[in-house]
């Protein structure tokens, strides 16, 4: 039998198409009276549909909202909510803007309503990301968790079908991971196969027709599944790569997931069958197919699949190798500098895992 200790995160959800007209209710459930509403420039009309649904619960906008939080920007965004005297912050957009909520709450403890508009999960998860003199760094507090999170399908019809597609895969990483994650449970795995399951069968809806509300409502539910096993266990290898490639050598988040997850799956394969047979059950494919499944849901659904596509040039890869050697971390396979400058290469070239 497993022993294992299961810890859950608090936070309140409303799913469904439609589900933000269920914000007042949401933001009275937090006992907050004037929130100030996040959003990046590009997604200002959506902000300021949410300011009149908050109607004088609205304190203000901040629009300014950028990838990977500058700290700069989370001392204005404080600032601005202490001016306007809020007492709750409300961030409708991807992963960046919920970390401009998180990296607010983290320093003034204000709750956080998400409406997520992409998958990467960021909104299920105590983990914060602040960026200071070019070095991100990262980070758990409970605080910064959404208390809670209105998960509307229909705000993600605009989100183009490329962007649907690296997202969706972003967040099947955290699923994968989890599966095979140090930390690991059997209650985050049934999680994880039913969001990489959920993802999987989206994304090709996704492509045919970005209008699909049915493939849109399963990404979310899946992004929804796979962000709490981000925010519940500890990931591995593939998260630690990414991270080296997006705070090292400025290459795009979610770009960066779809590329390398193929190729991390083959390195730890051999040392977690298990968790491969599941992720490979999940997209339909046999137990020892998970890299190629995908690598295949990638490719076939119009992803890159090549770092070099996504701006990695070919002499900084033996640096970023040395980066990622540099702190040993729980990983089903140990790290070897050998393997792991093979597989960053393999990465680069875009190969089908063998
Ligand atoms: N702390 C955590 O647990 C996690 C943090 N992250 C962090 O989040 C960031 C990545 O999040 P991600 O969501 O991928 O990136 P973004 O939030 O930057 O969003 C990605 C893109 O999606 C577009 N977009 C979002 N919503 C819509 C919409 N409704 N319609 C059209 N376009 C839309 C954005 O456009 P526009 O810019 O025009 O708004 C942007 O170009 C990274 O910084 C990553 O480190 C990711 C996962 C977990
Ligand atoms: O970097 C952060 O903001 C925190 C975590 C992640 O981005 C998780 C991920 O790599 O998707």
């Amino acid at each position: 039998m497993r022993s294992f200790v299961y810890q859950g995160l608090p936070s309140r959800v409303v799913f469904g198409a439609g589900a933000l007209a269920q914000l007042p209710q949401a933001i009275a459930a937090m006992g907050a009276q004037r929130a100030l509403v996040l959003c990046t420039p590009e997604q200002r009309a959506s902000a300021e549909r949410v300011a009149q649904l908050l109607g004088e619960r609205a304190a203000g906008i901040f629009d300014r909202a950028v990838m990977h939080v500058p700290i700069e920007t989370a001392r204005e965004a404080r600032e601005v909510a202490r001016q306007l005297g809020a007492d709750c912050a409300v961030a409708i957009g991807g992963g960046s803007t919920t970390g401009l909520g998180k990296a607010i709450a983290l320093d003034s403890g204000l709750p956080i309503l998400a409406i997520p508009t992409t998958y990467a999960g960021s909104e299920m998860t105590p983990i914060y990301g602040i960026t200071e003199a070019g070095l991100k760094k990262t980070g758990k507090d409970l605080k910064v968790l959404p208390q809670s999170v209105l998960y509307d399908p229909e705000l993600t019809l605009t989100l183009p079908v490329g962007l649907s597609v690296t997202s969706g895969l972003n967040a099947i990483a955290h699923a994968a991971e989890g599966l095979y994650s140090a930390e690991g449970n059997p209650v985050i795995d049934l999680m994880a196969e039913e969001g990489i399951a959920a993802i999987g069968r989206a994304l090709p809806g996704i492509r045919a027709n970005p209008a699909d509300l049915e493939a849109r409502g399963d990404a979310l539910y899946g992004a929804w599944l796979c962000g709490i096993v981000l925010g519940s266990v500890g990931m591995a290898l593939h998260h630690k790569l990414c991270h080296t490639l997006g705070g090292s050598f400025n290459l795009p988040h979610a770009e960066t997931h779809t590329v390398v997850l193929p190729h991390a799956l083959a390195y730890n394969a051999a040392a977690a069958p298990r968790a491969m047979a599941r992720i490979a059950r999940a997209l339909g494919r046999g137990a020892d197919e998970a890299p190629q499944a995908v690598y295949d849901l990638a490719r076939d659904n119009g992803a890159p699949v090549a770092l070099r596509d996504i701006g990695m040039k070919a002499e900084d890869l033996d640096r970023a190798c040395s980066i990622a050697m540099q702190n040993q971390y729980p990983n089903p396979r140990p790290l070897e500098a050998g393997p792991l400058r093979a597989l960053l290469q393999a990465a680069w070239e875009g190969a089908r895992p063998a």
